[in-house]
């Protein structure tokens, strides 16, 4: 496993605070993701995990502190740039062109994000390795798609940007256990292609089994930070996350 004191570091938040409008919801936030690492960020409702998804992305930019992305400052960068420095976001809930197919979700997702991949990116070929039932409901419009389906066809669109980062938000939301289970498998085949992977997760069991270390949240600030292992095993951590 990949261990973040030896490894190049990916992704690099230092004391970030990102606010809504008066609300001061991320307060000197600090996280980060190696090359090739898989990190969770886990924590209860209203955390603030999606805001620190929104803050790497340009969304809700930070009023202060410091994102690196590949040793580049991007905290105050416009969200097309961060995209072209490589992070991808996979939003969580249903979020597809449903009255496309398939075959033209992704088509469409080659050539507005393909572009800006390297030529020895991936291809969409190289993507439908990673998902053959892609291939089989190419015609199927994808507003007609199972959840675990759509949840495919989004991660296979981000991966068409060629990204070195991807940000995953609550990707077993709304899924079925056999589905989730699937996702996980997923996940594990991105982790060995080397790609550095953040996600959010209330379900922290299911993170912590396809991660390398984890974070925990509690009001805009980080409370634990640890090797997945040792998260899964921590009494305290599994009571601040409220798992069994
Ligand atoms: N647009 C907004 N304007 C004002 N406050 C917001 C806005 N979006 C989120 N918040 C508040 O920011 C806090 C953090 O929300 P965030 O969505 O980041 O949490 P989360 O950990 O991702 O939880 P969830 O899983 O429910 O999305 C919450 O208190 C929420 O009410």
């Amino acid at each position: 496993m990949p261990h973040t004191t030896t490894m190049a570091t990916m992704l690099e938040l230092t004391d970030v605070d990102t606010y809504y409008g008066a609300s001061h919801i991320l307060q000197g936030l600090s996280l980060k993701v190696g090359a090739g690492e898989a990190v969770a960020l886990l924590g209860r409702n209203g955390a603030g995990k999606t805001t620190t998804m929104r803050s790497v992305l340009g969304l809700t930019p930070p009023k202060r502190g410091s994102i690196l992305m590949d040793g580049t400052e991007i905290a105050r960068a416009k969200t097309h740039r961060i995209a072209r420095q490589g992070v991808a976001f996979v939003a969580s809930g249903r979020r597809v062109f449903g009255g496309l197919t398939v075959a033209q979700n992704l088509e469409l997702a080659a050539r507005t994000l393909g572009k800006r991949a390297a030529a020895d990116g991936r291809t969409l070929e190289d993507v439908l390795t990673v998902f053959p039932k892609l291939r089989e409901l190419a015609d199927r419009r994808a507003g007609f798609l199972s959840g675990g389906e759509q949840q495919m066809l989004k991660l296979a669109r981000a991966l068409l940007g060629n990204p070195r980062l991807l940000l995953l938000d609550e990707p077993t939301e709304g899924l079925s256990p056999a589905v989730v289970s699937d996702l996980g498998r997923w996940l594990d085949r991105l982790r060995e292609q080397g790609l550095s992977i953040l996600l959010t997760e209330q379900n922290a069991l299911f993170a912590l089994a396809h991660v390398d270390r984890g974070y925990v949240m509690l009001k805009g600030r980080i409370t634990h930070e640890a090797s997945a292992e040792e998260l899964r095993s921590s009494e305290e951590v599994r009571a601040a996350l409220g798992v069994g």
